[in-house]
C-alpha cells in the first residue's frame, strides 16, 4: 500500500520506517524541513536503536520525506502522528495536531481528478466545490495514530470535515475523508522492536471498509506474529490506550509508595518487589521502585486523561494519588542527598540525563527537577547521559557537561543516579576520584560497595 505519515517525530519515523520495511510505499510528511532533510539523507532525526538502519535501507526508495501535504490524495491511507502536548493545566493541548488534520483534509479536497483515495476513484477536485463523485468512491481514511482522549476526538472529526470537505455522491453528499484510531504503544528505546512484535495492535474504526483498510496495511505483521487484534471504535480504542499508560504509571507509583515504606523499615524493597512479582496476577514487570517515571508519554497522558475526566465530571483519586507520589520521588532523592552533604558550591554529578535508558528524549525526565533542586541547593551541577547531552542542553544551556561518567565525577562531593543506563553498573573505581564518594542511587544501578556512601531511594 502507499501510505502517508503526518508527523515525523519518535513515532512517526518508526512508524514510516518500519511500515517501508514491511513493503510499503511511504511519505513521511513533516513541517520541520530539517526533519525531512535528515530523513531523505537516509539518517534518522532521532535516537532510536535500528531505527538508523532502517532509515538507511529504505530512505530514496520505499520512504522519502516532505514538508508538501499534497502527496495525501495519492496515498491509500494516512497516519497522523503529531505531537499532543499538555496545556499547562495539564489538559490535552491538540493545537498542532487539530492543524494537521484539517491540513490533511485540505489535502484530500484539493487532491485532483484522480480522486481523494489511493484505490477510491475521483471524489473531488476542491473544497466545497460542486462535486460529481464517480460510483465507487471512497473516502480517505485518515487514522489518527497520536494519542488523544476520547471526547477530543470530535474535534478531531470537525477538523477533518471541515478541511476535507464533503462530495456528491449517488444518494447525496458524502464526507471525503474518514477518520479511525490506531493507537501506538511502543517504548522509546526498543520502539522498533516493539513495532515489529507488539503485545497487540488496536484498530478503532467505525466502518468495516476502515477495518479492512487496518487489515490490510497490517497483513504482514498479522501473518509473522501472533500477535492479538483489538477490534472496537475509536474512541474505545484512544481510551484503551490511556487506561494501558494509566495503569502502569500507577503500577510504579504504588511500587513507589511501598517501596519509600520499605526505606523507612530499613527493609530492601526489589527483594520484596521480586517476591511479590512471582503472582502472575502482578506480573514482574514495572516493579522497578526509585526516582519515578518521566518521558513524553506517563506524565502528559496521566494529566490528560485526569482532566478530560474532571470535564466529565469525575475526579480520578487514584490518578491523582499516582502523580502526587511521582512528583514526590525527586525530593525524596534530594532529601537523602541533604542527610550526607551540604552540597551548596560544591560540585555534583548528575548521572543519567534521558528519561530512561536507550533515547536521548529528556521530556519530564526526573533528571530535570534533580537539577532544579541541586541549583536550589546552590550546588555547581555537572551532568553526563551516553546520548540525551545535546537535548539536555537545550533545558539547561549553561550546565557543565562531561564527556563521560570519569570526568563527572571526578573532585565531586556526591553524586545521584537518575538514569539506569547499564553502563553506570560497571562504574568502580571512577567513584574513587571523587572529593567525597557520596552517592545516592535513584535507579538501583551502582553497585553498593565499601568506600562508597551509598544510598539507594528504596532501598
Ligand atoms: N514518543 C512515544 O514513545 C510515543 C508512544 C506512543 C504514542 N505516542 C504519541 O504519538 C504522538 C507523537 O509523539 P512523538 O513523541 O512522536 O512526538 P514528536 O514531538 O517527537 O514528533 C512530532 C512531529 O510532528 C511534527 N509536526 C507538528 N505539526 C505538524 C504538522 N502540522 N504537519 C506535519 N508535521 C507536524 C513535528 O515537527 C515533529 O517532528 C503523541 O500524541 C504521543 O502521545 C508517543
Ligand atoms: O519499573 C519501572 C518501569 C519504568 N519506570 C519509568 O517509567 C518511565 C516510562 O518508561 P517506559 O514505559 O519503559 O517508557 P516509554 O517509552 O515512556 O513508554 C511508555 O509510554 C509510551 C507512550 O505512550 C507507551 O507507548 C508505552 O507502552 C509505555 O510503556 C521511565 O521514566 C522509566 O524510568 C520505572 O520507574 N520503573
Amino acid at each position: 500500500m502507499h501510505v502517508t505519515v503526518v508527523g515525523s517525530g519518535y513515532v512517526g519515523t518508526t512508524l514510516a520506517a518500519s511500515l517501508a520495511d514491511l513493503g510499503h510505499t511511504v511519505t513521511a510528511i513533516d513541517i520541520d524541513e530539517d526533519v525531512v532533510a535528515t530523513l531523505n539523507a537516509g539518517e534518522a532525526p532521532i535516537h532510536e536503536p535500528g531505527l538508523e538502519d532502517l532509515i538507511a535501507e529504505h530512505a530514496g526508495d520505499r520512504l522519502t520525506a516532505t514538508t508538501d501535504y499534497g502527496a495525501i490524495p495519492d496515498s491509500d491511507l494516512t497516519f497522523l502522528a503529531v505531537q499532543t502536548p499538555s496545556n499547562s493545566d495539564g489538559s490535552l493541548d491538540l493545537t498542532a495536531l487539530a492543524a494537521a488534520t484539517e491540513m490533511t483534509g485540505e489535502a484530500i479536497a484539493a487532491g485532483g481528478d484522480d480522486g481523494a483515495s489511493g484505490d477510491g476513484g475521483a471524489i473531488g477536485d476542491g473544497a466545497g466545490a460542486d462535486i460529481a463523485a464517480a460510483d465507487d468512491a471512497a473516502p480517505h481514511l485518515v487514522v489518527v495514530k497520536s494519542t488523544v482522549t476520547p471526547p477530543a476526538l470530535a474535534e478531531l472529526r470537525a477538523a477533518l470535515a471541515s478541511g476535507a470537505g464533503t462530495a456528491t455522491g449517488a444518494d447525496g453528499a458524502v464526507p471525503r475523508a474518514e477518520l479511525a484510531t490506531n493507537p501506538e504503544f511502543l517504548r522509546e528505546g526498543t520502539a522498533v522492536s516493539d513495532f515489529r512484535d507488539p503485545d497487540k495492535l488496536v484498530f478503532g474504526t467505525e466502518s468495516s471498509w476502515a477495518l479492512d483498510r487496518l487489515e490490510e496495511l497490517y497483513e504482514t505483521l498479522l501473518k509473522e506474529t501472533d500477535v492479538p487484534v483489538v477490534r472496537t471504535d475509536p474512541e474505545t480504542a484512544m481510551m484503551i490506550k490511556y487506561a494501558n499508560n494509566a495503569f502502569l504509571s500507577a503500577k510504579i507509583s504504588l511500587v513507589n509508595d511501598l517501596g519509600n515504606a520499605c526505606k523507612e523499615f530499613g527493609l530492601d524493597a526489589y527483594e520484596v518487589m521480586d517476591a511479590i512479582g512471582l503472582d502472575d496476577r502482578i506480573s514482574e514487570q514495572f516493579l522497578r521502585s526509585g526516582v519515578g517515571w518521566g518521558g513524553s508519554c506517563f506524565p502528559k497522558d496521566v494529566d490528560a486523561l485526569r482532566a478530560a475526566s474532571r470535564e466529565a465530571g469525575y475526579d480520578p483519586a487514584l490518578l491523582n494519588a499516582a502523580v502526587e507520589v511521582n512528583d514526590g520521588q525527586p525530593q525524596r532523592l534530594l532529601e537523602l542527598l541533604d542527610r550526607h552533604a551540604d552540597v551548596a558550591g560544591e560540585r555534583v554529578a548528575v548521572l543519567g540525563l534521558a528519561f530512561k535508558p536507550g533515547t536521548d528524549d529528556v521530556r519530564n525526565s526526573r533528571a530535570i527537577p534533580v537539577i532544579d533542586g541541586l541549583h536550589e541547593r546552590g550546588a555547581d551541577v555537572v551532568g553526563y547521559d551516553p546520548v540525551a547531552t545535546e537535548t539536555m542542553r537545550e533545558r539547561f544551556p549553561d550546565l557543565e557537561y562531561a564527556p563521560d561518567a570519569a570526568t563527572a565525577l571526578e573532585g565531586a562531593a556526591a553524586a545521584v543516579v537518575v538514569t539506569d543506563w547499564d553502563e553506570f553498573a560497571a562504574l568502580d573505581e571512577e567513584f574513587d576520584a571523587m572529593a567525597d564518594p557520596v552517592v545516592i542511587d535513584g535507579r538501583r544501578i551502582v553497585e553498593r560497595r565499601e568506600g562508597l556512601t551509598y544510598e539507594g531511594l528504596t532501598w
